[in-house]
């Protein structure tokens, strides 16, 4: 083969692996197996080696990084992340969607209604459709430079659609099952196990070296934007919609709700469900979701005035469950 057609090559099968890719760890929904998946990847990994000028930071060979840092770099994020207000109880929620109602001077708003993830906000850098940087939310203002440990989550596109720069933020997390076979791991071999679901996926994105991220099955939810100069959509929802179709892992339980009695009623629904799922959330986050909105309400110091957390009452049962299946 010329160099054009090795070219033409490697691009189809980068092609075929990121589809391949998408299809299992965003969709759940593989088209081929394993096996098929682990040919065409050596195949690349051949051409890549045999013609190292062809070699680029997207390929997906390159997803488990090279070698540990000695340390994490700081990143300023362009748009602080913030931190959320909280809610506990329905009076709480009224008085949210009050205060919301009352500041934009109408008498219904529609919110858009999220689980909330039990994991690490970290956000995701795209130049030219290429994710270039991933950060931790840190202090909201300056986070820690951990691209290598993330791109090793097999739902992080490391190309999208889209030439315009973007930032999207999500929560990186360790689901229950892979939590559970960590700290069996962990047990053999006499290392202390994690607490829980959340403190393994922090203490996995803080990693050195990505081969042992690598090991840990993270995955992620994509929920908000940051800096995104070109953005022209309207609402928070329509956002959703717009990273699920550029490729990104969104839940699939966000609700748009029409007024808080939805939301109330959204989060009812959600106290019961919890347990029924394969991720650990700590409450639902409730977004207005008109983007015009968000932006006559602001922030106060440190949170919107258009979103509040409502958080589940800290669940016993879980942690009941963890030590039974540990102490088995
Ligand atoms: C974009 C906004 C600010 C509205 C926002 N902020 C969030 N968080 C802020 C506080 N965060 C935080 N983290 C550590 C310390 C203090 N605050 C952790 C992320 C959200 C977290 C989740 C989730 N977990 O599933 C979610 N579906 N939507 C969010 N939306």
């Amino acid at each position: 083969m010329d160099l054009a057609q090795v070219k033409k090559e490697i691009q189809f099968l980068r092609n075929e692996l990121d589809k391949y890719n998408y299809e299992y760890h965003v969709l759940d929904q593989p088209s081929v197996s394993d096996y098929e998946y682990d040919q065409k990847m050596q195949q690349l990994i051949k051409l890549e080696h045999e013609f190292p000028e062809l070699q680029t930071p997207d390929s997906p060979s390159k997803r488990v990084g090279g070698e540990p840092l000695d340390a994490f770099e700081k990143v300023e994020h362009a748009v602080p992340m913030l931190s959320l207000g909280n809610a506990f109880g329905e009076g709480d929620l009224r008085d949210f969607d009050r205060r919301v109602r009352e500041g934009l001077k109408i008498d219904e708003v529609s919110y858009v209604c999220e689980l909330k993830i039990d994991g690490l906000a970290v956000s995701l850098r795209y130049e030219d459709g290429i994710f270039v940087q991933g950060a931790t939310r840190g202090d909201g203002q300056t986070g820690e430079d951990i691209t290598q440990n993330l791109k090793t989550i097999r739902s992080i596109p490391l190309r999208i659609d889209q030439k315009e720069t973007i930032e999207v933020r999500g929560e990186a997390f360790m689901p229950q099952k892979s939590f559970l076979a960590l700290n069996e791991q962990k047990e053999k071999s006499g290392e202390e196990p994690f607490a829980n679901p959340r403190n393994a996926a922090a203490g996995s994105l803080r990693q050195l070296d990505p081969k042992i991220a690598s090991k840990r099955n993270l995955d992620i939810f994509l929920y908000a934007v940051g800096q995104w100069e070109a953005g022209t959509l309207t609402s928070h929802s329509d956002r959703l919609n717009y990273l699920k179709q550029l490729g990104f892992k969104t839940n699939p339980e966000w609700r748009v709700c029409k007024n808080i009695d939805d939301v109330i009623e959204y989060v009812n629904e959600w106290v019961e469900k919890r347990a029924n799922l394969s991720y650990d959330i700590d409450g639902i986050v409730i977004k207005v979701d008109q983007l015009d909105y968000q932006e006559k309400l602001g922030f106060t110091a440190k949170s919107p005035r258009w979103a509040v957390a409502y958080k589940f009452p800290a669940e016993e049962a879980i942690t009941t469950l963890y030590d039974i299946e540990l102490s088995v």
